[in-house]
């Protein structure tokens, strides 16, 4: 026998053996935990399942993926469901008790996998992108920045918020909101985090702060694709990315320095330059006090630009593409915003507006920014329902095995939210209480930190424009479509006719 053939048949026999080891292992802990495995959603072949990658694409271009897999669910009769699409076996669901348990209950057994493979040119090594003790790290440093008091800036906002009116045509001809909405949190946010503002609602074109800011998003959108390549990312090239993962970084390097000489003038016992002087919250400052690595530092800042300023400006959008086509809930509003005769709403004003309150948690409901996410066994493990035919039991996932939940199919879901569950419809939220079917910031130890800075910035945009406007009529005929990148926001942008109060 020649050497090849020889290593040949070697290779097999030694993979058809890890094959019988792992078949043996999957049984014996299946049969252990009583576990059953859960409907597979038809495909023409389930190797590939590239009909399935191909179908979703296609749903992708028609910015209708999101229904197409809440479709899904009704199809198959059951909340969770095996899929193969490129190779790969998904366990989908939009079971509140299986999210609870990949994302709580089980939270040891799941990882956020190869994140960091896929977004770490830009993000590096920060809390978005790490697990296990990296993460810990991370979310020790930048929790206590998010407490109460360093939330609720709203003097600062209000600068913000006026750029955005200023923008805003008086005179009911048209405008698109959520291109504005996208600077107004990219505004907030970098003045947050780097103590200064891009000011991108205001500066002019070409100058250093809207080229980091384009660069920002086409960044961000390139991780998109990235994250989607999966193990194929290896194949994919794009200097473009490289370039605008460069002038991220430059940009954000100078507050990155600058908050490593407030720590060591802090720690000298001096002034640290006019930025103590000013008095004001910086976050990159507090992250520089607890580590000097100006990486980490670095990544931290651009995790959480990257986690908070598309998705405060995804539920932006979306509430104000419901508000042009209901003037009956922007009456409700513009009745409870009308309590406070035109003064400014200050934190607590703000969580005791209930209607507001209704608004937004229904908006994040139909809309949830994070619309499906995903979480990868790091060892063989379960999840609790949705095995056999009446799918109660238990399901195994393998080590390595995807699980996918759908947080947009479960808000949408009947058995959840009843019959009406696709109206939107805020007084469902004088009543409801859904738990772990109603997660827009997620749940466990990785909850969203930025949940109240979220709920706080687009609370008070949303008075500030009921203040300062009669009313909103769409000028867009289309229905609601996705924009579905790393976040939920409108396909066709949010046009609309804004009407100054006389
Ligand atoms: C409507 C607005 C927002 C929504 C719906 C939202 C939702 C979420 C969700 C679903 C996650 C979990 C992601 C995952 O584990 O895969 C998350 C994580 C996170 N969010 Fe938010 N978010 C919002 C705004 C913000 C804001 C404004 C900030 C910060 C200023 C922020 C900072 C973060 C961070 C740092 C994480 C990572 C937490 C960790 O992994 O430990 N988010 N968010």
């Amino acid at each position: 026998m020649s050497i090849p053939l020889f290593l040949a048949l070697g290779a097999f026999a030694l993979l058809l053996l890890r094959f019988l080891f792992t078949s043996i292992q999957y049984y014996r802990f299946s049969k252990a935990h009583g576990c059953q495995e859960p409907p597979a959603m038809p495909q023409l072949e389930r190797i590939l399942g590239y009909d399935r990658f191909k179908h979703q694409v296609a749903m992708s271009k028609a910015k209708q993926l999101l229904p197409d897999i809440a479709r899904r669910f009704e199809d198959i009769g059951a909340d969770t469901f095996t899929v193969v699409s490129m190779g790969r076996k998904f366990w989908v669901t939009r079971d509140p008790e299986n999210v609870k348990a990949i994302l709580a209950t089980n939270f040891k057994d799941f990882g956020i996998g190869e994140r960091f493979r896929s977004m770490g040119a830009l993000l590096g090594q920060g809390i978005f992108t790490s697990d296990g003790g990296l993460w810990e790290h991370s979310r020790a440093l930048v929790r206590p920045s998010f407490t109460k008091s360093q939330v609720a800036d709203l003097d600062t906002f209000e600068t913000h918020i006026q750029h955005l009116i200023a923008k805003i045509p008086k005179d009911g001809s048209v405008v698109d909101l959520q291109a504005l909405f996208f600077q107004l949190t990219l505004d907030s946010a970098t003045e947050f985090l780097f103590g200064e503002s891009v000011d991108v609602l205001r500066s002019p074109a070409g100058s250093e702060q809207q080229l980091f800011g384009l660069a920002f998003d086409y960044a961000q959108m390139e991780l998109t694709k990235r994250t989607r390549l999966g193990p194929f990312l290896w194949l994919y090239r794009n200097k473009d990315f490289d370039i605008a993962c460069k002038r991220v970084h430059n940009f954000v390097d100078k507050f990155v320095a600058r908050a490593l000489e407030y720590r060591r003038a802090t720690r000298a016992g001096e002034k640290a330059g006019n930025v103590e002087e000013k008095g004001k919250y910086i976050f990159a400052n507090e992250l520089a006090l607890a580590t000097d690595d100006p990486l980490q530092v670095r990544a931290e800042l651009l995790n959480i630009l990257l986690a908070g300023r598309d998705t405060t400006a995804g539920l932006l959008s979306n509430t104000f593409f419901v508000l042009a086509r209901r003037p009956d809930i922007w009456a409700k509003l513009q009745v409870e915003v009308d309590q406070l005769e035109g003064k400014r709403p200050d934190y607590e004003t703000l969580r005791n507006m209930k209607y507001l309150k209704f608004v937004l948690n229904e908006s994040l409901r139909l809309y949830p920014s994070v619309p499906g996410n995903a979480r990868f066994a790091n060892k063989m493990t379960t999840i609790p329902v949705g095995g056999g035919l009446d799918g109660k039991s238990p399901i195994v996932i393998p080590k390595g095995g995807t699980v996918v939940y759908s947080t947009y199919s479960m808000h949408r879901h009947k058995a959840l939210y009843g019959e009406d569950a696709e109206e939107y419809k805020p007084e469902r939220w004088e009543t409801l209480r859904v738990g772990w079917g109603y997660l827009p910031f997620n749940g466990g130890p990785r909850i969203c930190v930025g949940q109240q800075f979220a709920l706080t910035e687009a609370g008070y945009t949303i008075v500030r424009l009921v203040q300062s406007f009669e009313r909103i009529e769409s000028r867009d005929p289309t229905p609601w479509l996705e924009n579905l990148h790393l976040t939920l926001s409108s396909g066709n942008g949010t046009k609309v006719a804004l009407f100054a109060r006389s």
